[in-house]
Order: C-alpha cells, then structure tokens, then sequence
C-alpha cells in the first residue's frame, strides 16, 4: 500500500548536480541519488548528507544519497547528467568534446542498463553534441532524451531586457531557439513585455546588443567564476524541465530535441520549442520564422552539425 515517490537521478555530483539536488529536493518533487566517480564517492555522499540535514531547516521531506555505484539509479524515473569537465576561461563548450562525449558514452550505458525506463536529460557540453550522444547509446525513443540549454538561454534574455528596462522580470516573456553556442538565436519578434512587443520599447540597436550579451552569456560567468561555469540558473532550467515531466505539466518550453524534419533539420539535436509532460517531448512546435530568423537558424544548426561531425 502506498504511493511510490517519483526518482530523480543525478550523474555527477559537481556544482550543477549538487545545485539539481538541493533544488529537487527544496521542492519536494521526488527522492535523490546522486552518482559520482568512484574516486569522488565520499564528495557525493557528503554533499548528499548535506542536503538531507537541510530537510528539517527547509521543511522538505525526500530521501537523499550519494553513491559511486550505478545499481542505485535503477527505477529512477528521470536521470539527470551533467557528469564531465566544465570549461574554463579561454575555451569554448566545444573544446570539451572530446572528453566529454566518451564520458557521456559510458554513463550511458549505465542508465540504458540500470534505469531502462528513465526519461533522461542532458546538461554537460557541448550539450546539443551530448544529447545526440545520449540518445545514441541509450537508444531510447525520441521523446525520452532530451537536452538543458535554451530555458537557461531565455532567462538570461529575459533578465538582461528587463535590467535594461527597469520593470518586472517576471513580466517578460521570450523564446531562444538553435543551439547552445554563439549562434544561438533569440527570437526578438516572440519577445513580449507584459503583453507588449519588445521591439515597441526598445531601440533595434540596443536589443541587438542583449541579444549579444545573451548568446555569450555563459562565456560571461566564465570569466567571472574564473574556474568552472555557472551553475545555480542552469540547475534551475534543468529543475523546471524534472518538474513539468514529472507532474505532466505540457509546459510550451525551448528544449534540445532529435529532430527528423522539423525546421528541416534531420537527424540532430538541437534547442526548438517543445510541450514537455508526462511523456517527455510530447511535440516540436514548428514556429513560423521570417527570412532573417531562418537564416539565424540555419547558421546555428550548421554550427552544431560541425561539432557533432567529430564524434559522428
Ligand atoms: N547545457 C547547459 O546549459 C550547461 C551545461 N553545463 C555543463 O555541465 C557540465 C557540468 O558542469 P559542472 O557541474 O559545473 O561541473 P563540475 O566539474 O562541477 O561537475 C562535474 C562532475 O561530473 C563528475 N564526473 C565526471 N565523469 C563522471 C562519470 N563518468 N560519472 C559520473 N560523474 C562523473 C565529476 O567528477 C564532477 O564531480 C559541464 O560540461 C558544463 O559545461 C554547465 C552549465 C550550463
Ligand atoms: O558556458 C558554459 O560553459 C556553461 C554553459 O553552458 C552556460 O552557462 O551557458
């Protein structure tokens, strides 16, 4: 008798992971395994420990553990994977993917063994190259791996227009679509400030240059942090996405999706508009997109088959 609690998975038990797991756990959306390394075990399971005697300060109510052994994800209903080297000031996402996709290969593997049935979501870069990567070896149904880039892109849009504008983020709305690289493309016509169209109220040159910002808005914390990249707001995206599957939200959000023919890409992932529920990827919403946006598109898809043809 009873109800099972939804199991959240997270593989690599860094900043990202460990910020997913506070923040899972803060909501009080399911139970936590955190995995690492087998020479970063006691890390994993320390920062677990951590978060499980946070439980009686915040209120929440959710089992925690860190653990070096893959037998531990099995049931999970959704794994998170942000296992991998981050970047540094310097490099680019690319510059990662060498190392990263034979990390992404193996821990892969683990979850095609040990939690067949897990939606799973990508977050390690080059994520759009990663998420392929994933679903490659997982070889699981389209709809079921998907990858984090372009809620976190549209958060740093939204923010950056409404510093600019002195209002209420919260009454901004926009759309990043493409990849998750310098070619990502804002979608400055389905931009909206509280029902208003953003072009209405701001200068094309000065939206251009939050548009800039946005796209190098990763590069941006890079070289503030100075060791590693962000992490509290990309843990917060990946959080959105566990929660709109797990509650059946069909929540209209841009996420890293394989796509066969929409926007007339075959065969890549990349970040497009999707309704997220119970099923995972439910649909691609094919938006409209004018000459201009189209070639914006283009150029990023284009930008993503180059990295992805290293690992192809
Ligand atoms: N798609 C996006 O929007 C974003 C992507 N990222 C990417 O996410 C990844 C993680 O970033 P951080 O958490 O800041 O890095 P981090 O270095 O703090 O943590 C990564 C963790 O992965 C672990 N790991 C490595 N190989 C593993 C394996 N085989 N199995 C399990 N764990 C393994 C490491 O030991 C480490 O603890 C990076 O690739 C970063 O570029 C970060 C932010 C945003
Ligand atoms: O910039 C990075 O390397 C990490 C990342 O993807 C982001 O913060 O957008």
């Amino acid at each position: 008798m009873g109800f099972k609690r939804p199991k959240i998975a997270i593989i690599g038990a860094g900043h990202t992971g460990a910020t997913v797991a506070l923040m899972v756990a803060q909501k009080e959306i399911g139970d936590i395994v955190l995995v690492d390394v087998p020479d970063l075990e006691k890390p994993a399971k320390g920062k677990a420990l951590d978060i499980l005697q946070t439980g009686p300060i915040e209120k929440f109510n959710v089992h925690i553990a860190g653990t070096a052994q893959y037998e531990e994800i099995a049931h999970a209903d959704i794994v998170v994977i942000t296992a991998g080297i981050a970047r540094k000031p310097g490099m680019t996402r690319e510059d990662l993917i060498t190392t990263n996709a034979s990390i992404i290969r193996s821990v892969s593997e683990n979850v095609k063994r040990f939690a067949p049935n897990s939606y799973v979501i990508v977050l390690s870069n080059p994520v759009d190259a990663m998420t392929y990567v994933c679903l490659e070896t997982t070889g699981f149904s389209k709809n079921r791996v998907m990858g984090q880039s372009g809620i976190l892109d549209t958060a740093r849009f939204n923010t950056f227009i409404a510093e600019a504008l002195q209002l209420a983020v919260e009454d901004v709305s926009s759309f990043v679509l493409g990849g998750h690289g310098d070619e990502m493309v804002p979608l400055v016509r389905y931009t909206y400030v509280g029902g208003i169209p953003l072009e209405k109220m701001l200068p094309k040159a000065q939206i251009q240059q939050l548009v800039e910002r946005t796209r190098k808005g990763g590069g941006e914390i890079v070289e503030l942090l100075g060791n590693g990249s962000a992490y509290y707001a990309p843990a917060a995206s990946i959080v959105q996405m566990i929660e709109a599957i797990i509650k059946d939200k069909r929540k209209v959000m841009p996420v890293i999706a394989y796509l066969q023919g929409e926007y007339h890409v075959t065969d890549a992932c990349i970040g497009v508009p999707v309704i997220l529920g119970g099923n995972g990827i439910e649909s691609v919403i094919e938006l409209h997109l004018n000459e201009e946006e189209h070639q914006a598109f283009s150029k990023s898809v284009q930008a993503v088959n180059c990295t992805l043809n290293y690992i192809k």
